[in-house]
This record gives structure tokens, C-alpha cells and sequence, in this order.
């Protein structure tokens, strides 16, 4: 099975899923890579919209794979990893066209960072999303938590970084991290959410969303995801973190 599907719609929406259902779709070395390509394939000037999802109706992303990054044990080892996918998310934050994250199911830990580097997020009824990584013993560490804190209002994305909780979808819209809760099939509601941007030209879209980087930029947005990747790998070392991934992952 293809860890990750990459279409094309014609009505200019490219969908990037992740289609590891089995591991609650957590990302590896190999969802890193198609996220790349599927980045790169965005900046074609047919796609208006690029939108991610995970497979299955169980999990969006459960975040990094315990399993593949147990064994990265110290700072810099860490560091490697997490500045792989933060550079991405950053790419993904920076997408010159509207980005939405279409939560099929649980957004965990850097599941929920993923989703904060989108522009938009669309949840279904039963979705829980939530920054777990506190319970690790960690930070965000993908860029997440500067994301989430140029989205929401401070007191919010404080509270959802703090919390390290998963919360319903009621939660998450009142925190203004969900959207849109999709009543049926979520890729149909998406296209109803963003029917209106898809009907003007990409290149208006593309000024619109460069109003928004150019926030980002001013506010030193790439260099205060180089600190938090930072942050995180100096926690990543530590015992604490070793032991709770090993509890999860059934190791004595
Ligand atoms: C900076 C980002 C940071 C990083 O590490 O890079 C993080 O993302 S930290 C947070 C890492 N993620 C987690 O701690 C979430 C772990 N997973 C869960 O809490 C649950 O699996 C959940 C809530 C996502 C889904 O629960 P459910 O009961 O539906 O499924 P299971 O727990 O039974 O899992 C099924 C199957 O998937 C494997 N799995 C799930 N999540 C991960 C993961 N993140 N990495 C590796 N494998 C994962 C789980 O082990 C089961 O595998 P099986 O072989 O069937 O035992």
C-alpha cells in the first residue's frame, strides 16, 4: 500500500493523504518526502487550493512515528528529525494559495501541528485534535506552536499548547482552531466551504495569502520555529521523554 496519495481535482484542489490507517497515519521519513512532492506539485498555477487528509475514518495524523523515532535519542539526533518536518510545515505555512486540513479523525501531537500549518481547518463530528506532547515530555516540536499562536487568539493557543489535551470538535471551534464542522462527507463539505475562493483567479489568492506572509515574515515567524525546534530537542534528550515513548509503545 502507497504511504501517501497525491490527486489532482479539476476544480483545482490538490489532496495530499496520508494512507498509513494501520499506524493511525503517523508520519515517517517516507510521509515526509511525499509531503515534499506534494508541496512541490502545489506551486503549479492549476492548483488554487492544496488540502491534506489521512486515510481510514479513524485518525488524521497521530503525529511523529513512536515506532521509527525511539531511537533518535539524543539533542542533535532529534534536532535532524525535527527540523526535516518543521522545514516543511513551514513550506506548507507559506504556500502562496489557501491551505485547509481536512480532519478525517484524531490530529494528534505533531497531527495537530500539521493541521496549524494549514490556512483552514475542517473537522468531522466526531474529530478530536489535541498538542499531546506535553504528556511526552516534550514541546511541539514541527513548528506547531508558533503556528497555532499566529492563529488563535493568545490565551487559546496558550491553552491548547499548556493543556497538552485532546479536545472535541465543539471545543475546537470555540477556540477558533476548527472552521467548519462537516455535516457528511468532508471532502463535499470542503468544497462547499471553499467554493467561493475557488471561483477567483489563483493569483488573487496568491496576493491575498502574501498579505499574510508578509506578516509572518516581519514577525520573524521562520526564526521563532528554529527555536522552538530547538527547545524540543533539548526536551527530546531527556529521560522523561524516553520513558514515556517507550511506555506507549509497550517497552520495558
Ligand atoms: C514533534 C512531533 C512529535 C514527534 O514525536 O515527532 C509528536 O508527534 S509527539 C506525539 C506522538 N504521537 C502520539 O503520542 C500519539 C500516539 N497514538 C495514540 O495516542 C493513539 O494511537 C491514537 C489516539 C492516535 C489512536 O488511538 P486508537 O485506539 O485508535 O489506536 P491505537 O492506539 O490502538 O493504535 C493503532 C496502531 O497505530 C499505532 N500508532 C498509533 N499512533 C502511533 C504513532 N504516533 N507512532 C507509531 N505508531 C502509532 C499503534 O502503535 C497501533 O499499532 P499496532 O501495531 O496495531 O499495535
Amino acid at each position: 500500500m502507497k504511504p501517501y496519495i497525491v490527486e489532482e481535482f479539476s476544480n483545482g484542489i490538490l489532496l495530499f493523504t496520508i494512507n498509513r490507517p494501520e499506524k493511525r497515519n503517523a508520519v515517517n521519513y517516507e510521509i515526509m518526502d511525499g509531503l515534499e512532492h506534494a508541496l512541490n506539485l502545489a506551486n503549479n498555477k492549476k492548483v488554487k487550493v492544496f488540502a491534506i487528509t489521512g486515510a481510514g475514518d479513524l485518525a488524521f495524523c497521530s503525529g511523529g512515528d513512536l515506532s521509527a523515532f525511539h531511537c533518535l535519542r539524543t539533542e542533535d539526533e532529534a534536532f535532524e528529525m525535527l527540523n526535516r518536518m518543521s522545514d516543511l510545515l513551514v513550506k506548507l505555512f507559506y504556500l502562496q494559495k489557501p491551505t485547509v486540513a481536512l480532519l478525517n479523525g484524531t490530529a494528534v501531537g505533531g497531527g495537530c501541528e500539521l493541521a496549524s500549518a494549514c490556512d483552514f481547518r475542517i473537522a468531522r463530528k466526531n474529530v478530536k485534535a489535541g498538542f499531546i506532547q506535553g504528556t511526552l515530555a516534550i514541546t511541539t516540536g514541527w513548528g506547531g506552536g508558533t503556528f497555532v499562536s499566529e492563529k488563535l487568539l493568545p490565551a487559546n493557543a496558550m491553552k491548547m499548547l499548556m493543556e497538552a489535551s485532546l479536545y472535541d470538535t465543539k471545543q475546537l471551534e470555540d477556540l477558533g482552531f476548527v472552521q467548519m464542522i462537516a455535516d457528511g462527507d468532508l471532502l463535499e463539505s470542503s468544497k462547499h466551504f471553499l467554493e467561493k475562493m475557488l471561483r477567483l483567479d489563483v493569483n488573487v489568492l496568491k496576493a491575498y495569502k502574501m498579505m499574510f506572509i508578509n506578516k509572518w515574515e516581519k514577525a520573524g515567524l521562520k526564526e521563532r520555529v528554529k527555536e522552538e525546534v530547538r527547545r524540543c530537542s533539548e526536551l527530546w534528550e531527556d529521560e522523561a521523554h524516553h520513558k514515556q515513548v517507550a511506555k506507549f509503545l509497550g517497552i520495558k
